[in-house]
């Protein structure tokens, strides 16, 4: 490709070039992007860059020609149509402020990749976004869904879910982050798709660790489906639309982080089960996984709201170190010995569901001038 054809491209930004910040890169630049990556590094900017791979990452992974990388923030961001941030949740806010200075003269879309809440507040990332950057959040959109980073740079058919509180904004980053092997839809449920992704983390720790302590799919199939509960009732809760739970950011992404050996939460939770302590996997993950910082802020969440999350409740307790992960199994619910109905709290899967859906529907399209808000749009 020439210079002039490359310059004529628009031009995104990628900040952090770790699994999924590359990924994420090679998904816009076959999208038709000029890409340029922020890596922290100068030594990994200088791999991709100059031998269009990040070997430590994405090992095997040929990148596009039209994917760059800089160490130099300034640098990455300059005339970026779109900015997107792929770094580790409880990193992201001390990176901001340098982001800040440099996007202050446009109104580029801000796109976070990340799937955690900051420890300290609680935070989602696209909350995290505003207060640093203090931006109109119609400017801000998520983006989740079932994303095995390895799996999407190799370039296996995928689809994600573009959220934003704004149609216009979820819908221009829904545009420039699609390729042939990657779908994007699209929702305005800003809340539900971002704690679908931070949620899914945690339960699949806990499929890790029953997967390490050696039990089967009945143990893991009744965590996945009672986690799912927990995920939707945590995040209606919050303001959430149920529907959001069962799509990709909820259901979906829930699948692939639990079956998959490629899951960094999924693995910690195995070398949990397999008898590791919580320093000792932390020292043996160099991936990020964020289920592990999220666990506390999530719990400390739901017990504001009056949440119950068994399973997570459990995950914590491995994790400190206060159960034996043999005994997780016994406990999917709760220790209260009268029989439960199979529903959640909202009572979504229950009799009462139905009308608590439409009801959600109605208020839903009059929120959005007669436009539903929730399920995955293309
Ligand atoms: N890997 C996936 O499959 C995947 C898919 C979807 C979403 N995500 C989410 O994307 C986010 C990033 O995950 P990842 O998989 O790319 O992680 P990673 O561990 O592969 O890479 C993290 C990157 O951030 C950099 N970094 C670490 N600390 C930093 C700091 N203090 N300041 C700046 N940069 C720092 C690292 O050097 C690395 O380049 C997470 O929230 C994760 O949940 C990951
Ligand atoms: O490797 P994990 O556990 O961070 O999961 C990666 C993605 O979030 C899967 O969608």
């Amino acid at each position: 490709m020439s210079r002039r054809q490359e310059s004529s491209r628009p031009r995104v930004a990628v900040v952090g070039a770790g699994s999924w910040g590359t990924t994420f890169g090679k998904v816009l630049a076959d999208g038709g992007a000029h890409v340029t990556m922020w890596a922290r590094r100068p030594e990994l900017a200088g791999e991709i860059q100059e031998g269009k791979r990040n070997s430590e990452y994405l090992p095997g992974i040929n990148l596009p020609r039209d994917m760059h990388a800089t160490h130099h923030l300034s640098e990455a961001l300059e005339g970026a149509e779109q900015v997107y941030l792929s770094i580790p949740s409880q990193a992201v806010r001390q990176n901001l402020k340098a982001v800040r200075p440099l996007i202050s003269k446009t109104d580029a879309p801000i796109v976070s990749l990340m799937k955690g809440v900051e420890r300290r507040t609680g935070l989602r990332m696209s909350q995290v976004i505003e207060q640093e950057l203090g931006c109109d959040p119609a400017r801000i959109a998520v983006a989740s869904g079932p994303n095995l980073a390895l799996e999407i740079a190799r370039e296996q058919p995928t689809a994600a879910v573009i959220a934003s509180i704004s149609q216009e904004t979820a819908e221009a980053v829904a545009r420039r982050a699609r390729n042939a092997y990657f779908r994007t839809f699209v929702n305005t449920d800003v809340i539900g798709t971002e704690f679908g992704g931070v949620l899914k983390n945690l339960i699949a720790v806990a499929i890790g660790i029953v997967d390490g302590v050696g039990y089967g799919e009945n143990t893991k199939a009744s965590i996945i489906t009672r986690g799912l509960v927990e995920m939707t009732d945590f995040a209606v809760a919050f303001g959430a639309q149920p529907e959001t739970l069962q799509g990709l950011a909820g259901l979906g992404d829930l699948i692939a982080t639990c079956q998959s050996p490629l899951s960094r939460n999924n693995t910690a939770g195995r070398l949990l089960g397999q008898g590791y302590r919580f320093d000792d996997v932390v020292k043996q993950m160099n991936q990020t996984a964020e289920g592990l910082a999220s666990v506390a802020p999530i719990l400390q969440l739901a017990r504001e709201v009056g949440v119950q999350m068994p399973i997570v409740e459990q995950v914590k307790m491995v994790l400190d170190g206060t159960m034996n992960p043999r005994d997780i199994a016994p406990h999917l619910t709760t220790d209260d010995d009268t029989p439960q109905g199979e529903r959640t709290q909202n009572g979504q899967a229950g009799g009462g569901g139905a009308l608590w859906r439409s009801i959600q529907r109605a208020l839903d399209q009059f929120r959005n001038g007669g436009r539903g808000a929730a399920g995955d749009r293309p």
